[in-house]
Parts: C-alpha cells; structure tokens; sequence
C-alpha cells in the first residue's frame, strides 16, 4: 500500500477538526473562511472531523441504536432482505458478504478476493429521505437501476425502525446539500454551482457491524479503499477502528472523537477538482475487543448527472485527470465489483 498514489494519500500524521458553525452564516466572509479551512483539509489529507455540525446527538444515538437492534436479529430475518435480491445492492450483506477487491491503482481480483469481517444494511435514495420531495413525488427515470427498492423489515419485527432510519438520512441528506456549498466556495465556483446537480442525489447508507477481531485474524473488517461518491459523513458510534493512509504508507488511527462526525472526500469530487481534493485510501479493523457499530452516508451528485473536472482546476500542464462521465455508471461499476457473487 505505500505505492498509492498522491491523491489518495493523507499527508498529516493526524486527522484536522473542523469547527462548521459558519456553515449557514449569512456573512459571505464567514462562509468563506470556513470554505478556506476545508480547502487546505481536503488538499491536504482527504478526511475530516466535523464538530457543530447541527445534527442532533439523540438522532445518531438513535441511529446507533437502531444499527444494533438490526444486527442482533437471528440470521434468518436478516437473510430474508439479502443483499443479493435486490437488482439496486439494497439490502442485508452478511459477514463476508462483501469482499476486499482494493483500490483502481492497486486491484485484487475477483479470484483473490478475501470477505470481509462485517455485516452490512444497505439502503439508497428514496422518495422518503428528502425532505424537498413532496410525500407524494414520484422517481424519475432511473438509468443506472440505483434509486428507490430499499428492502425494508417489517414493523413487527423492528418497530420505529424504518422511520429512525429515514429521517437520520432526510437530515444528513440536507446537511449534506449545504456542504456542497462550501465545497463549491472552496473551489472557487459560484456557492450554488452544484445545486442543479444535486436535485436527486445518488446517496446510499449503511449500517455496519465490525465483530471484535481476535489476534491472528487476517481478514479485514474492510480492506483498503476510497469512497466512490462525492463525499461520506461518518458515524462510527464509539469503537474505533478507521484507519487512514497517509504518505508515508502509514495507516493513522481515526478513533471516533465525541460530538464530531468524519467527512471524507470520495471519488466524484476528487474527479471534479482534477483529484486537487483527496480521495484517501482507508480501511476498518476492530482490534478494539468489543463490537463496532458505524453509520457511513454516501452522498452523491444525481445519478444521470455528469461528474466533470472544473475548467478553473485545469490548465496546459495540468489537464483533465478523466473525461466526463455519469455519476451512476460510476458509482454502478464500483458497486458490482465490491459485492462479488452477484450482480445486482
Ligand atoms: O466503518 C467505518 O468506520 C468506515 C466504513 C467505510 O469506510 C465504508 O463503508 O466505506
Ligand atoms: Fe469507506
């Protein structure tokens, strides 16, 4: 792993916090000292703490409990939403259900590729989850087959869990359009570039449980990668496992700090700015001795929407890393090759 590449390595020995108070302040000069800091955070290393984010402590707690209620079900009833039913990747993934296969520039291949150690529930755009959506809309075409067709489980056998689920989504959802604000300040395009892009937005979440590894263990509780979308928000509870790379071919520790979440860059964005923002290979181990629960929340420009390098992040020397392409045929590609067995 110390072969990677630039731009997919932190260069820090520690992980910044960032303070988002000003993430809505109505002072343009405000936002845009804020938009500065996450400039030199994305720059530099790719990853981030938030800290005054805005989303309620009840409502991860909430989420978190949720998470541990759905894996404590008896393997049956979590079969029954199998992973490998849904046509969109939604769905329960059991343990080892989804494999390590790496990163673009260091690939495992299929025959190689180990399970991971971890259980997952996955779950994408919905109506539901977008508070700008009127109960009412419907989808529109979906091209790449990746919106709506979330498999949910019944009431009775988890009450108030869909609800708990959706409207964590709905409101880091929108947390999530206003940081793509930010993002557009820092990277000197108008503050409402993104907005036309982000209308549908391609966003998958999941729930996560890492068992506690046991000394010898090899497999991963998830192997090295980067994100494919434009950016995740993490949740990681209170156990702690991320790891980060940094150039050195080190991996630094990313323990959960309380109050804050973890945001980093993923694929898309990196794309956009001419891979200026880091999309930083990082893994999961729990050598912690207890369970790890985390929430990551994928968010992504709409699916039908182009990922496009900016023109001010190009020039003679520098030209486009990649040409243009759609956001959900990305995001499609990278998905079938990571639940090998299937393909969705
Ligand atoms: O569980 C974590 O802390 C990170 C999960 C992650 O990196 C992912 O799901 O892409
Ligand atoms: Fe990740």
């Amino acid at each position: 792993m110390d072969q990677a590449e630039p731009s997919q390595t932190a260069n820090c020995d520690q992980i910044p916090i960032v303070d988002l108070s000003y993430l809505c302040s109505p002072n343009i000069e405000e936002r845009q000292r804020l938009a500065q800091t996450i400039y030199d955070a994305c720059t530099q290393v790719g990853f981030f703490y938030i800290k005054n984010h805005g989303i309620p402590d009840k409502m991860i707690n909430g989420i978190h409990d949720a998470a541990e209620r759905f894996f404590a079900l008896p393997e049956k009833q979590k079969m029954d939403l199998y992973i490998g039913n849904s046509q969109k990747f939604r769905g329960y993934s059991p343990l080892e259900g989804e494999k390590t296969t790496g990163t673009d520039d260091d690939p495992i291949s299929a025959e190689e590729a180990t399970g991971v150690l971890s259980e997952a529930f996955d779950i994408g755009y919905e109506i539901a989850l977008d508070f700008r959506k009127s109960p009412s809309a419907t989808l529109g075409p979906d091209t790449y087959g990746l919106y709506g067709d979330n498999q949910w489980p019944d009431e009775s056998t988890l009450a108030g869990f869909k609800e708990t689920y959706i409207e964590y989504c709905a409101t880091v959802l929108e947390f999530c359009r206003q940081l793509m604000r930010i993002f557009a300040l820092a990277l000197d395009v108008p503050e409402d570039y993104f907005d036309s892009k982000i209308q549908t937005p391609g966003v998958t979440s999941r729930m996560m449980h890492y068992p506690a590894q046991t000394v010898g263990e090899t497999r991963e509780g998830l192997g090295a990668h980067t994100d494919w979308e434009c950016f995740t928000i993490l949740s990681q509870g209170k156990v702690p496992g991320l790891q980060v790379l940094n150039h050195r071919g080190e991996w630094i520790l990313a323990p959960p700090i309380p109050g804050t979440l973890v945001v980093n860059i993923a694929d898309c964005l990196s794309t956009w700015t001419n891979k200026k923002f880091k999309s930083t290979i990082h893994r999961v181990t729990n050598m912690s001795g207890e369970e790890r629960y985390s929430i990551p929340f994928f968010f992504g420009i709409d699916y039908d929407a182009t990922v496009s390098v900016l023109d001010n992040h190009t020039s003679v020397d520098n030209p486009p890393c990649r040409a243009p392409f759609k956001a959900g045929e990305w995001v499609r590609e990278k998905m079938s090759k990571a639940y090998v067995g299937y393909e969705g």
